[in-house]
C-alpha cells in the first residue's frame, strides 16, 4: 500500500468554516492521512493509502456528505477557472442585492410611510414585509449552513450570525435582522472578491509558461501545438521574443535569454547550442531552435508553480496558533454574552427572589446578540494565511522558492547566517596558480607534482581536485590512471598510480598522516600565507610537491554580507579550509566569525553550537557537499537552484539564481510578513474589544459590531496583499 496524494477544487472553500466542513466529512474515513487546505486558491490536497481507498471515492464523499461542489485537479496540471454556474459564480451579489434593496425600501415606507400621512399601521405591515425579504435573500446562503454547523454542534459564524438575525426577530426589531442579513452578505460577497483578487495574481504570478508551441516536424514543417502535447525530443522553433514553452537544450541559434520568470533577475543571458533553456524564460533577439527535454509539467518553473502551491497548503506556525486562539476565543465571547444576558436577571432574582419583568431582558437579550458578533473569528482567522500566500507569492516572483510558510516566517527570526566557504561565497571554480616540487626547482618536477595530483583528483567529485585536473589537461600533460582510488572527505584522498601510494590533501591531513617532513613543513606554512589554497601531494616516502589554487570570492558577497549586518544579523563562514586562507577570505569579505578546518561532521556540531551562542541559525550552501550542515540548521537556504537539480531538493529555501543577491530581500521580506500578520492581529483585537466595551455599555448596536468585523476583515485582506507587490 503506497501513500499517494490527490489534489481537489472545491467551490466555496474559502474560509475556515469550509474547512471545519471537509475535516468532518472525511474523518475517519478509511484511507484518508491528511488533509492539506489552500483557501486562497480553494484547493483541498488528501493523502490516502492508494489500494484502500481512491480520489474517486475521496470526491464522492465531500459532495455527498459535507454537500459541496468539488473536482479532481491532476498533479500537474493548474486549477484553472472552475467551471461555475452564472448562479455560483454572480449569486452572492445577487443575493446581497437584493438584500439591499428591499432593506432600502422597508426603510424608506418606514420612515417615509407615515409623514405622508399613510396609516402608519399599514406602513409599519409593509416595511416589515420588506425587512424579511431582505432577512431571506441577505442569508440565503447562511441558513442553511448555519443549520448544518448546527447539527454537528459547532459554533462557527453561521451559526452566530443566524442566531443574530433570528434574536433580532424575537425581539420584533425587524429591521436591525434585515441590516444584520444584508451587511453579512455584503461582508461575504466582498471577501469572496477579495480572495478572488489575490487568487488571480498570484496565479498570474506563477502561471507564465505559454499554452502555445510550434513544434518542428521531421520534414521541417513548422506546426502550432498545444504546449501541454510537447514530447521529450520534439523540435521546437522559439522565435525571438516568445517565451520558451518547455525546458530544452538549444540545437541551432544564439540569444539572450531573460530568464526572470524563475531568477526573479531581468538579466539577459547569453545562451548558444547545448545550453539548456527552460519554460516561462523569454527568447531575445535571436530564433532558437530547441529540442524539449520533457512535458511542460516536469519543466523547471512547473516544479517551483507546485512547490509554491503545496506551500501555500501547509500553514505555518502563526497561523495554527491563531487558530488554536480562535477556537478558545468564540466559545469564550459567547461566554460574555451569555452573562451579560443573564446576570443581570439573575442577580435580580437573588436580591429580590423574582425575575424582572419583560421590558427589561429586552435590552440584555440586545446586547447579548452584539456580542455574539463580536464572537466571530473570521478577521483573525483570515490575517495570516493571506500574508503568508501573499509572502511566498512575492518570494516567488523575486526568484525565491520558499518551500512552507514556516520557513518564510523562521527566516525573519533568525539572528545568525553560517555560509559554506567553497561555491557560496567563493565562485567555486578555483585555478592553479603555483605548482611548486619537493624535489627541486625544475620543470620535469612540476609536471609530477601535477600528473600524479591530477590523476587522484580525476577519481574524485572534490572541486580542487577536479582544478587540478582541468589545469593538468589544459597544460596537455598525458595524465596517468590511479587505481585503489579513495576519498577522506574534509581531508583528502590516496590512491596508486605506478604501484606508489599518493596522498593528496591539506596540510593537516597529511601531518596526521605522519606523511609531512620538517622542511617540506615549513616551505608549506609560509605557501600558506598567500591567498588560496594549498594542497599537498606525498608519496608514503615523503612528500612530492604542493599545489595552490585560488578560488575568487562571488561579486556579491561582500555587499550581501554588509546588507546582511545592516539587518541586524551575525555571519559565520564556515569551512574545511586551512585557518589561513580562511582568515585572509574572511577579512576581505568582511565575514563576521569564521571557523577553518572543519570536518563535514564539524560543521553540523558548528550550527548547533552557533544557535546556542546566537540563537535561531541559519544555513547557506550550494546544496553539493553541505547537506547535513543545511539540515542541521533552522533554515537552511542553497542557491543556483537554475544550474543545479540538487539546490532544489537539499534546502528549505532555494534561490534559484546563481548568486546571494536576495538574500538581504529575503530577510526584508520575512520580516514584513510577520509584521503584517502582527498588525491584522493587534487591528481585528483592538476593533473586537472597542465593540465588546461599547456593547457591554450598551452603547453599539448589531450593524455597528457586524461593519466593524466586515471592516476589519477587508483591511485585513488588503493589508495581506500589499505583500504581493514587494518587489527586489
Ligand atoms: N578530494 C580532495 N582532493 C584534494 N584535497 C582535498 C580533497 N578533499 C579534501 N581536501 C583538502 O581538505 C580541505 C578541506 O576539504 P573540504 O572538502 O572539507 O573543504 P572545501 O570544500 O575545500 O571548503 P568548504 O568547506 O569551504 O566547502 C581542502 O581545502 C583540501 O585541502
Ligand atoms: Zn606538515
Amino acid at each position: 500500500m503506497s501513500q499517494s496524494r490527490c489534489t481537489l477544487n472545491v467551490q466555496g472553500l474559502d474560509c475556515p468554516n469550509e474547512v471545519a466542513i471537509l475535516r468532518d466529512a472525511l474523518r475517519g474515513m478509511p484511507g484518508v492521512r491528511d488533509l492539506g487546505f489552500d483557501l486562497i486558491n480553494g484547493l483541498m490536497t488528501v493523502d490516502y493509502e492508494a489500494g484502500v481507498t481512491s480520489p474517486d471515492a475521496v470526491l464522492r464523499r465531500v459532495t455527498e456528505k459535507a454537500r459541496m461542489q468539488a473536482s479532481l485537479v491532476g498533479a500537474a496540471e493548474a486549477p484553472g477557472e472552475p467551471q461555475a454556474s452564472w448562479w455560483a459564480r454572480n449569486g452572492r451579489w445577487a443575493s446581497t442585492a437584493g438584500a439591499g434593496v428591499a432593506l432600502g425600501v422597508g426603510t424608506a415606507i418606514d420612515w417615509l410611510g407615515p409623514r405622508l400621512g399613510a396609516d402608519s399601521g399599514m406602513a409599519a405591515r409593509a416595511a416589515v414585509w420588506c425587512y424579511a425579504l431582505a432577512v431571506l435573500c441577505g442569508g440565503v446562503w447562511l441558513y442553511p449552513r448555519a443549520v448544518r454547523a448546527l447539527g454537528r454542534l459547532r459554533l462557527d459564524i453561521d451559526v452566530l450570525m443566524g442566531l443574530a438575525i433570528l434574536g433580532a426577530i424575537g425581539l420584533g426589531q425587524w429591521d436591525e435582522a434585515a441590516t444584520v442579513a444584508f451587511l453579512f452578505g455584503l461582508s461575504e460577497s466582498l471577501e469572496a472578491m477579495s480572495l478572488e483578487r489575490a487568487r488571480r495574481a498570484i496565479r498570474g504570478l506563477l502561471e507564465v509558461a505559454p499554452r502555445a508551441a510550434e513544434r518542428i516536424g521531421p520534414d521541417g514543417k513548422v506546426e502550432a501545438i498545444d504546449a501541454s502535447l510537447i514530447a521529450k525530443g520534439d523540435r521546437l522553433l522559439v522565435r525571438a521574443g516568445d517565451t520558451i514553452p518547455s525546458d530544452a537544450r538549444i540545437v541551432k541559434g544564439r540569444s539572450g535569454v531573460d530568464q526572470k520568470a524563475i531568477t526573479g533577475e531581468s538579466v539577459p543571458v547569453d545562451r548558444g547550442p547545448g545550453d539548456p533553456v527552460y519554460a516561462g524564460t523569454v527568447n531575445g533577439d535571436g530564433a532558437l531552435e530547441v529540442e524539449a527535454s520533457g512535458p511542460v509539467s516536469d519543466s523547471l518553473i512547473a516544479r517551483i508553480v507546485q512547490q509554491v502551491r503545496a506551500a501555500q497548503a501547509g500553514r505555518a506556525p502563526v497561523e495554527r496558533r491563531i487558530g488554536r486562539f480562535a477556537a478558545v476565543y468564540t466559545p469564550a465571547v459567547v461566554a460574555v454574552a451569555l452573562l451579560v444576558l443573564l446576570g443581570p436577571p439573575l442577580g435580580s432574582w437573588a436580591s429580590t427572589g423574582a425575575l424582572p419583568a419583560w421590558p427589561l431582558w429586552h435590552e440584555w437579550f440586545y446586547k447579548a446578540l452584539v456580542i455574539l458578533v463580536i464572537a466571530c473569528p473570521c478577521a483573525l482567522v483570515i490575517a495570516t494565511p493571506v500574508a503568508v500566500v501573499s509572502g511566498l507569492a512575492a518570494a516567488a516572483r523575486g526568484g525565491v522558492l520558499i518551500k512552507g510558510g514556516e520557513f518564510l516566517e523562521e527566516v525573519g527570526r533568525l539572528r545568525a547566517l553560517a555560509f559554506d566557504k567553497t561555491g557560496t561565497l567563493t565562485l567555486g571554480r578555483p585555478d592553479v596558480v603555483e605548482v611548486v616540487s619537493a624535489s627541486g626547482p625544475d620543470e620535469g618536477g612540476r609536471d609530477e607534482v601535477l600528473r600524479i595530483a591530477a590523476a587522484l583528483g580525476d577519481r574524485g567529485g572534490h572541486v580542487l581536485g577536479k582544478a587540478i585536473a582541468r589545469h593538468a589537461r589544459d597544460l596537455r600533460l598525458d595524465v596517468p590512471a590511479a587505481d585503489d582510488y579513495r576519498a577522506i572527505p574534509g581531508k583528502g584522498a590516496l590512491g596508486t598510480v605506478g604501484s606508489v601510494e599518493y596522498h593528496l590533501g591539506s596540510h593537516r591531513y597529511i601531518d596526521e598522516a605522519g606523511l609531512c617532513h620538517p622542511g617540506f613543513h615549513d616551505e608549506l606554512g609560509e605557501a600558506e600565507k598567500s591567498a588560496g589554497t594549498a594542497v599537498a601531494v606525498t608519496a608514503s616516502s615523503g612528500p612530492v610537491g604542493w599545489i595552490r589554487l585560488a578560488d575568487s570570492p562571488r561579486p556579491e558577497a561582500a555587499d550581501v554580507l554588509a546588507q546582511l549586518h545592516g539587518l541586524g544579523l551575525r555571519t559565520i563562514m564556515l569551512t574545511g579550509d586551512n585557518a589561513r586562507t580562511a582568515a585572509a577570505m574572511a577579512s576581505q569579505l568582511g565575514v563576521g566569525e569564521q571557523r577553518a578546518e572543519l570536518l563535514p561532521a564539524d560543521k553540523v556540531s558548528a550550527i548547533s553550537d552557533l544557535a546556542s551562542t546566537h540563537g535561531p541559525t541559519g544555513m547557506v550552501g550550494d546544496g553539493v557537499n553541505d547537506a547535513p550542515a543545511l539540515a542541521a540548521a533552522a533554515v537552511s537556504v542553497s542557491l543556483g537552484g537554475i544550474s543545479s537539480g540538487a539546490a532544489l531538493e537539499t534546502a528549505d529555501i532555494i534561490l534559484m539564481a546563481d548568486d546571494l543577491g536576495r538574500l538581504p530581500w529575503l530577510i526584508r521580506l520575512s520580516r514584513s510578513t510577520l509584521a503584517n500578520i502582527r498588525q491584522n492581529i493587534v487591528l481585528a483585537l483592538a476593533t473586537k474589544a472597542v465593540v465588546l466595551a461599547l456593547a457591554v455599555a450598551g452603547r453599539a448596536n448589531l450593524w455597528m459590531a457586524i461593519a466593524a468585523d466586515v471592516g476589519t476583515t477587508l483591511v485585513v485582506v488588503a493589508n495581506s496583499l500589499r505583500l504581493l507587490r514587494t518587489r527586489p
